[in-house]
């Protein structure tokens, strides 16, 4: 490879041209979209008003957005994307002429926050709001998804220090990820020399566990869908504690972390988990560091600062002219001051006695942890991650632990015509296979998820045949969970409803829109007699006796999601439906998977992407549903059609009726 300093310095242009073309996505997407398309879209929500303020975890002010029930008489909010975590911002929704002029002064008017509730019938938000603000909120609002570049403005930082670092001082992690010096792998030692906590260990758990506990600097471990990564992980993390060892663990995401953290709280070791509370898993929130320091001593006066300040929010809205109005903003802020400094103590605190930390690369950056020192760094789901991400946690290390499978999707980088961002899709973890082989790995080959038909054919076709289903879930199917009657598709572990012949043609944007609202509805197909079928397919699953949680529907594109979301939300609330890509790290009893493209070009766009098909086509435990076009897919690629003709040779093959299915 080139010269660490000739790689950095690409990567950091990379980085800023990405940073770069993510806020002008989304910029283009507010400044020259009709919001009534962005909220088709799911990207915005209309007409809505205010029906509180209260103050939230960490003293944030939570702002609760319902539907206007002048506009809207279902007092449901319309079918949305957004997410906990997800930053928005609101603003009044402006009317007629108005509209143009308050979409261009968007940045300067609306107020920015992270999305910490959504329900059918609200949506809280807690805004981010450290100088003094006027909360005196118009009727009508709206709110809207948007970029947020903090993570690239993070990751240039540590490529920045670690081009800074490459001219002086290189550690052996850095020396061994630039290929300045080669890897040495530990070596083996016998099994009896060593007592394992968790006793359910297969071997290539038990191998790449000795592996990772007695490598110098760096260990990788490969582990397939479903094969026990986050199992192994736990004995790794307990291992590390039980040997007087403090663990900085990572994801690229928060759920990669609280999958981490949920399991480890089992074991009672002191953890803690760093990160905003809207964007904890509610099983996690008793680890969270920001309800950690509220149930401390120093938390409770934090908490009677926090009553305060909700009774001065009230207090607000009384005000009988703006000069009251402003005092109470004063004393706010005081408050809320107050309010940090006593959490920013207690923080110190915690952090010092907490054996394992948990964050997400990008809060591996923040203040909280920077301040701490860790004598092993593990990042799980680091195929996942952009190597600038785990530079983040990495800069300073001494031993670092990444967990992945680099056949599964890699990390998201912006998309753009000339695919000028390709090279930030290759992962660190990727990268490091590919420079010393074999070696730096150890791979899990037992699957605990898929029922062996499932996984035959993502095994053969890019596991080299090397996954092993465990015998609990071998020949195990929806028929076998209690109260599933035995029907045509509950006793079938693979489906495929062939839609070929040209009735079920997906969507194709409408040439006569002006040519920024087609780019941007391009973004996304959908083929709504397709999603005719996955609800009966659904329908059929849940009069078996199938729970609807124990289901999910996934699909490559946002706007079959929405579709999907329109027709089959309301009569099964808790059925997931959802993207492929969104899907990655999670399982369902039932997949049923809407591939969308059909069309007579036979093209088939992101569906070649080998990778997010082996995503789509994991995440079954007992019963995977393809609905496809055999014709347009099989034309796709090589790996498409050999999957088509796994299909027709191995699954329950049916054609459907399109007479039957209304589009
Ligand atoms: N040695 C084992 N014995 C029995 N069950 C196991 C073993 N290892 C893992 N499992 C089970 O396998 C399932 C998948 O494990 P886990 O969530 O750790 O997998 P993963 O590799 O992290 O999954 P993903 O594909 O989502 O990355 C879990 O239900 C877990 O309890």
């Amino acid at each position: 490879m080139e010269s660490i300093e000739v790689y950095l310095d690409k990567h950091l242009n990379l980085l800023e041209k990405a940073r770069q073309a993510e806020l002008q996505l989304s910029d283009d997407a507010v400044a020259r979209v009709d919001p009534k398309l962005l909220s088709a879209r799911g990207l915005a929500c209309l007409n809505l008003t205010v029906s509180r303020l209260y103050t939230g975890l960490g003293g944030k002010t939570i702002v609760e957005l319902v539907p206007d029930s002048a506009l809207n008489t279902t007092a449901r909010i319309p079918v949305h994307t957004l997410r906990t975590g997800d930053i928005v911002r609101i603003e009044e929704q402006p009317s007629g002429s108005a509209k143009k002029q308050a979409k261009q002064e968007l940045r300067d008017k609306g107020l920015a926050g992270v999305v910490v509730r959504t329900t059918q019938q609200k949506i809280a938000v807690a805004l981010n709001i450290d100088k003094q603000v006027n909360l005196d909120f118009p009727k009508r609002m709206w709110l809207i998804k948007i970029a947020n570049d903090a993570p690239y403005k993070r990751m240039i930082q540590a490529v920045t220090d670690l081009r800074t670092k490459a001219s002086k001082d290189l550690s052996s992690i850095i020396s061994i990820s630039f290929s300045l010096s080669k890897y040495i792998p530990p070596t083996e030692y016998p099994d009896a020399d060593f007592q394992f906590l968790d006793d359910r260990l297969n071997d290539s758990q038990k191998q790449a566990i000795k592996f990772a506990l007695k490598a110098d600097n760096i260990a990788l471990i490969h582990g397939p869908p479903g094969t026990g990564k986050t199992h192994t992980l736990i004995e790794i993390i307990r291992q590390l504690v039980a040997g007087g060892l403090k663990v900085l663990v990572c994801g690229p995401s928060n759920i990669s972390v609280d999958n981490i953290a949920d399991k480890l709280a089992a074991y009672r070791i002191p953890m803690v988990r760093v990160g905003h509370p809207a964007r904890v898993l509610p099983t996690v929130l008793s680890s969270s560091l920001d309800y950690v320091i509220q149930t401390s001593d120093a938390g409770m006066l934090v908490k009677d600062i926090r009553k305060e300040m909700d009774e001065k929010l009230a207090d607000v809205k009384k005000a009988r002219n703006a000069g009251d109005r402003r005092r109470t903003w004063e004393d706010i802020r005081g408050l809320r001051k107050e309010c940090k400094e006593r959490e920013i103590r207690c923080t110190k605190e915690i952090m010092g006695t907490s054996k394992v930390v948990l964050s997400t690369l990008h809060g591996a950056g923040g203040r909280d942890v920077l301040g701490e020192k860790f004598d092993v760094i593990i990042i799980d789901e680091a195929g996942q991650a952009l190597e600038a991400q785990c530079w983040i946690a990495m800069i300073n290390a001494t031993k670092c632990i990444l967990a992945g499978d680099h056949l599964q999707l890699g990390p998201t980088v912006p998309r753009s015509e000339k695919d000028e961002f390709q090279e930030l899709e290759l992962s660190l973890f990727e990268r490091l296979i590919k420079l010393h082989g074999p070696t730096v790995k150890k791979s899990l080959s037992v699957q605990y998820r898929m029922h062996q038909t499932i996984m035959d054919y993502p095994s053969n076709s890019l596991y080299g045949s090397s996954l092993i289903a465990a015998e609990s879930v071998q020949s195990h199917l929806l028929s076998d969970l209690p109260d599933v009657e035995e029907t045509e598709d509950t006793k079938e572990p693979l489906v495929f409803w062939d839609t070929q012949g040209g009735d079920f043609r997906e969507r194709v944007p409408d040439d006569t829109d002006s040519s920024q609202k087609r780019s941007f509805q391009e973004e996304s197909k959908s083929n709504p007699t397709e999603a005719s079928l996955c609800n009966l397919h659904v329908r059929s699953l849940v009069k078996a006796g199938v729970r609807p949680s124990d289901i999910a529907v996934i699909t490559p594109y946002n706007a079959q999601v929405t579709l999907l979301s329109e027709t089959l939300k309301s009569d099964f609330p808790d059925l997931e439906i959802g993207s492929v890509d969104g899907f990655q790290g999670r399982e369902k009893e039932a997949i049923v998977l809407s591939l969308v493209r059909s069309n007579e070009k036979r093209e088939v766009g992101f569906l070649s992407d080998e990778r997010r098909l082996n995503v789509a086509m994991t995440r079954p435990r007992r019963h995977l549903c393809v609905i496809g076009d055999s014709e347009t897919v099989s034309r796709g690629s090589k790996y498409l059609k050999s999957w088509m003709g796994f299909l027709e040779e191995n699954a329950d093959l049916r054609y459907p009726d399109p007479s039957v299915l209304q589009s």
